[in-house]
């Protein structure tokens, strides 16, 4: 058994009077692990709390065994996990290649700004940032678009383009929010089998997605959220079999005029 890469540990969220996640914990392996559960369940959430866009009222989150709990998104980048972002608002209009080139920087909390006003290492950084943006782009397929404006790619290109981002900053471990959404079938496979390569290549992956069918091939785990809490959490075959993860999907109310399909 290897140490868990990620260790979740009674994590509480509450917005108001709602309870978004209400004492979660669960430990990542290293590998694909999957994490499903229905709508409402807390996955955006605990991925917020995660990657420290939101701080718990309680818990803990530690990585790689060092506790990040409440830590800047950007500490927690430099750490090595960091998630897929939706492309930020004023991202479209720039190129794939500025993307790319940029993507390390903006995942530590670099503005442009401070990108501009950096003396030493400037050019010599900024030659390597160009160099890898086209080795990324290259590798995940996007080169013809490299000086197309983000804005203009396909639901499926713009998946690609987040992954490599994520990539460019060398992480241990990358969490993805549904990167199949909106990608059509031929992409979604390139896009699994990429994850699968560089699964191999000793990167991780936890990852939220609704299809049961592309957990059940792709993840070695899978963690079940439901109402702010972790069902349950193990081998995907276990899991699919489980009646409280059936009954939590069909809402749970056995008897209350379900048709039981
Ligand atoms: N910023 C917020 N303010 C108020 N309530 C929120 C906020 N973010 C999430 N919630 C609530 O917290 C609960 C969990 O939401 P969350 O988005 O984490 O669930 P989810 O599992 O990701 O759902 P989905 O699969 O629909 O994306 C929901 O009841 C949601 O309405």
């Amino acid at each position: 058994m290897t140490d868990p890469i990620l260790s979740v540990d009674g994590v509480e969220k509450r917005f108001g009077g709602i309870t978004a996640l209400d004492g979660a914990s669960f430990d990542v392996e290293p590998g694909i692990t999957g994490l499903i559960g229905p709508n409402g369940a807390g996955k955006s959430t605990m991925f917020n709390v995660i990657t420290g866009f939101l701080s718990p009222d309680a818990g803990t989150v530690e990585f790689r065994g060092n506790d990040i709990t409440g830590l800047r998104p950007s500490a927690v980048a430099e750490r090595g996990l960091v998630r897929t972002f939706q492309i930020p608002h004023e991202l479209p209009e720039m190129t794939v290649r500025e993307n790319l080139a940029l993507a390390p920087r903006d995942q530590r909390g670099e503005g442009l700004f401070t990108t501009w006003t950096r003396g030493d290492g400037y050019a010599r950084d900024e030659r390597n940032a160009q160099r890898r943006a086209v080795e990324m782009a290259e590798r995940f397929d996007i080169d013809h678009v490299l000086d197309t404006p983000a804005g203009e790619l396909s639901g499926g290109q713009r998946k690609l383009l987040e992954l490599a981002r994520a990539l460019l900053t060398d992480p241990d471990l990358v969490l993805l929010d549904e990167p199949l959404a909106g990608v059509n079938p031929t992409l979604e496979n390139r896009i699994l089998d990429h994850l699968q390569d560089l699964e191999s290549e000793g990167y991780s992956f936890l990852f939220i997605e609704h299809d049961i069918d592309v957990i059940m091939e792709h993840c070695q785990e899978v963690i079940v959220m439901h109402q702010g809490r972790v069902l349950t959490a193990g081998d995907p075959e276990d899991v699919r079999s489980d009646d409280r993860v059936i009954d939590a999907y069909l809402g749970g109310d056995a008897d209350d005029g379900g048709d039981g399909e």
